[in-house]
């Protein structure tokens, strides 16, 4: 039989709380031991509600479980990042535009034994993309649309002046390539630098950000040219209550991922 996997979570916004509460709710094979949380008295109240509510602990204590899940800001990607990896646990980033800039960490997890997994997150048939890496690929580009306030808090918006608020027809505000995108965009385009680790690297990515005024939905539009296959697919995502930049199904997609690290039948690449 297989064994039962740790799980534990850094941040309980809009993903962690929902797979915290998804895993307490019970997932063959896992069990939640462990969360870390900014505000300690509302991470109380929000746990005070659990089966089994898990230890509240500081962001290197995360390290103790088998399974380290980061729902954080990127800000702290690295604290979290680092704890895990050195401790050869599976780290399974949300954040993971940090991770392009921060690719020694794949070196390092090499030495310790640890694995990063890049959950599929806000996106699409990352599967079909790393089946086409498998071969030759000329070209991957992700086109994405949000509603103007699911762009709010970029930090590339406040070095070139653009007030997303004042927006009143769709307008491109980013074209440029995945490592670019995730430095200007660190909160809102993980799936870009998603797309860029499945596929051609994030020099080669081609992102294409839109603040559009006629989407109610995070759209994600990725187009892959590839010797084995046209692929064209989209996503329309549901904003989250709790932050509008994160789809509903990011958390779903994470869940799904920890799924198949113990699951007897696992459907998909
Ligand atoms: N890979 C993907 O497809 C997607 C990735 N994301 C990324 O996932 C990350 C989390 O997203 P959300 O849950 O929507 O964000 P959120 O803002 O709703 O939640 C983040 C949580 O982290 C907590 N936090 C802040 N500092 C902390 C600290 N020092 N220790 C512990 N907790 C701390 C905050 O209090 C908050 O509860 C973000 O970086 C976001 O950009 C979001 C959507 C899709
Ligand atoms: O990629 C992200 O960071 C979030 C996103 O676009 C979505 O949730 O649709």
């Amino acid at each position: 039989m297989a064994r039962e996997l740790t799980v534990a979570i850094a941040g309980l916004g809009a993903i962690g709380l929902h797979l915290a509460r998804a895993l307490d709710a019970g997932v063959e094979g896992l069990r939640l031991v462990a969360v870390a949380a900014r505000d300690q008295d509302k991470a109380r109240a929000n746990l005070a509600g659990f089966r089994t509510p898990p230890a509240l602990v500081s962001l290197a204590e995360l390290a103790q479980a088998d399974v380290v899940v980061e729902a954080a800001p990127a800000a702290i990607f690295e604290q979290v990042a680092v704890a895990a990896i050195e401790a050869g646990r599976i780290f399974v980033p949300s954040s993971c535009g940090a991770l392009l800039p921060r690719m020694h960490l794949v070196a390092r997890a090499r030495e310790t034994g640890a694995r990063i997994i890049v959950p599929t997150g806000a996106l699409l048939g990352l599967d079909a993309v790393r089946a086409a890496a498998e071969g030759e690929v000329s070209s991957v580009t992700i086109e994405t649309r949000k509603p103007p306030r699911g762009l709010v808090g970029a930090p590339y918006l406040d070095q070139h002046g653009i007030d997303v608020a004042a927006i009143t027809t769709p307008t491109l505000i980013f074209k440029g390539n995945a490592f670019d995108a995730a430095q200007g965009f660190p909160a809102n385009v993980n799936v870009a630098a998603a797309l860029a680790l499945a596929g051609i690297g994030p020099e080669r990515t081609t992102v294409q950000i839109w603040a559009d005024t006629t989407v109610t939905r995070n759209t994600h539009t990725i187009r892959v040219e590839a010797a084995s296959a046209r692929l064209t697919m989209t996503i329309e995502n549901v904003p989250s209550e709790e932050n509008p930049r994160t789809g509903k199904i990011t958390p779903l997609s994470i869940l799904a991922c920890l799924r198949g690290l113990t699951s007897t039948l696992k459907v998909g690449s």
